[in-house]
């Protein structure tokens, strides 16, 4: 089982199974983590520890119960988490990267935080949205599109308090002023301090729902801040701005997700280890539990292959057996009555009486499958040669003609058919081949009727079914054939 085991992990599928389902986990984490609801997550994978754990111990309880909430709570998983499930959705058709700033904007995020000081010191309300890979479109509404060079003389004239413009939020994307007075969808988060507003939870609520960052810059207090992942962090200086606005670039522009701010650096591949080794402990249960041995009946039908056209099954024989196995439980669960059969090659067949075994070839069993029993195992049969032969077909014609009339000609199309006899019988007398009746009283001057075959039971076609036959009958008056 432990050979068994290794040789199915070992295997090219098993490694990219494992691979695509811990960077799933290691992706749901994070978003999940980015969005605030990565409690909840750490609920449902401890209940999925648990029932793992349960599986490997053989806690049927605890595995029953599992197994039968499994549906109801996937429901439930899909309802609570239904924002969460859109975010990940819309989040694995972004783009993976955003192109990296170039160096022509190394000046931006210092011109930014003397813009965002200035403002704050006059006090001038102010947001700004920097995207990242997330797109946007759908959550900023309103907004006059600008696309205009950076300058710190049009970011303070934006927000001026006289322009119609100031209120809402400016874009800055490729390193440039991309659009302004742009609402943003509010935050219903209850963490913000009491004093802060709209104009805050603005900032929050786009943070919480995309990756952008957001600068708010607060008109009462004259305070500058910042919004990323649906956190709030305070701005002391244009240092800390210049900062956070290359850290979100740079986040931005690689593969991997980003340690946040004070996290350690080897947190992503902490991360990503225990979300291998999860995914192996959890996959390993799966996989022991499917191939666990057990055994099986099902009850089989048998069939009749490859009988030589010279020979011919006489007598009763066997239509089913019941059979008993043991194999993998994964393999075993997929072989049943419906796609399992006894195969009886009667290819190398010879007259008389002969017994065949019912074996793990006649049923094509999957290799790691053994048949332990058969019943019957062993089936009997009666082979008897056979001949072929031509036989001619006569009409079956009941009764009379009408009165007056009589028959001049009977055809019949074939005229022969070939028959297939049991060799004894046969070489005493050809069988009777005949048709379904053909009631003569009831033709006018001829007519031509299709009609089945009629043979006795031991005469078998040659080609089987039987062909039908028409039988063409001319009739005249009795007058016209005395003349
Ligand atoms: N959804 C929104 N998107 C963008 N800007 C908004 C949004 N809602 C409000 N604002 C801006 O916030 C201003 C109102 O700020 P408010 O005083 O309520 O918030 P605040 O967080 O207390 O900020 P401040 O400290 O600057 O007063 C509005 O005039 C408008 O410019």
């Amino acid at each position: 089982m432990i050979s068994n085991f290794l040789q199915t992990v070992l295997g090219w599928r098993a490694l990219t199974d494992i691979t695509l389902i811990a960077l799933g986990m290691f992706f749901v984490y994070h978003t999940l983590r980015r969005l605030g609801t990565w409690k909840m997550f750490l609920g449902l994978v401890m209940a999925m520890l648990a029932y793992v754990g349960a599986n490997i111990l053989g806690l049927e309880g605890i595995t029953w119960i599992f197994s039968n909430l499994s549906h109801v709570a996937l429901i439930g998983i899909i309802i609570i988490f239904q924002p969460e499930i859109r975010k990940m959705l819309e989040s694995s058709v972004s783009p993976a990267r955003r192109e990296p700033e170039g160096p022509e904007h190394e000046g931006l995020p210092m011109m930014i935080a003397d813009a965002l000081f200035s403002l704050a010191k006059i006090p001038c309300g102010a947001i700004f949205v920097f995207p990242g890979r997330d797109p946007l479109e759908r959550f900023l509404t309103g907004g006059v599109p600008l696309n205009a060079d950076p300058s710190p003389e049009l970011i303070l004239s934006l927000f001026d308090t006289h322009s119609p413009g100031h209120d809402g939020a400016l874009l800055v994307r490729d390193g440039r002023l991309a659009g302004y007075g742009f609402r943003l969808p509010i935050s219903k988060s209850s963490h913000l301090p009491r004093e802060m507003g709209t104009r805050h939870h603005a900032g929050m609520g786009l943070s919480e729902i995309t990756d952008a960052l957001v600068f708010v810059v607060s008109e009462e207090r004259g305070l500058v801040s910042f919004f990323k992942n649906g956190k709030l962090s305070r701005v002391p200086g244009r240092k800390e701005a210049v900062e956070a606005i290359t850290d979100h670039w740079k986040a931005a522009a690689s593969f991997l997700p980003q340690p946040e701010k004070g996290a350690k650096k080897w947190t992503t591949a902490v991360e990503l280890v225990t979300a291998f080794m999860l995914t192996i402990l959890l996959w390993s249960s799966v996989v022991i539990g499917r191939m666990e041995i057990v055994e099986k009946s099902v009850e089989t039908p048998i069939v009749y292959v490859s009988l030589p056209a010279n020979i011919a099954l006489s007598g009763a024989k066997p239509t089913g057996t019941r059979i008993h196995m043991a194999g993998p439980k994964s393999q075993l669960d997929s072989l049943t009555a419906d796609n399992l059969r006894v195969r009886i090659d009667l290819s190398k067949a010879q007259p008389g009486k002969q017994t065949f075994f019912v074996s793990r070839e006649s049923l094509n069993l999957p290799k790691k499958v053994d048949l332990l029993d058969a019943d019957p195992s062993e089936i009997n049969l009666s082979l008897e040669e056979t001949v072929d032969m031509e036989v001619p077909v006569t009409p079956q014609l009941v009764g009379q003609p009408r009165q007056g009339w009589t028959v001049v000609s009977v055809a019949v199309k074939p005229q022969k058919v070939r028959v297939v006899m049991k060799k004894g019988e046969g070489e005493q007398q050809a069988p009777a081949v005949t048709t379904t009746p053909i009631y003569l009283d009831s033709l006018g001057s001829g007519a031509t009727i299709r009609c089945k075959i009629i043979a006795p039971p031991d005469a078998q076609p040659s080609d089987k079914p039987w062909p039908d036959v028409e039988v063409q009958i001319r009739l005249i008056p009795v007058e016209a054939k005395t003349e």
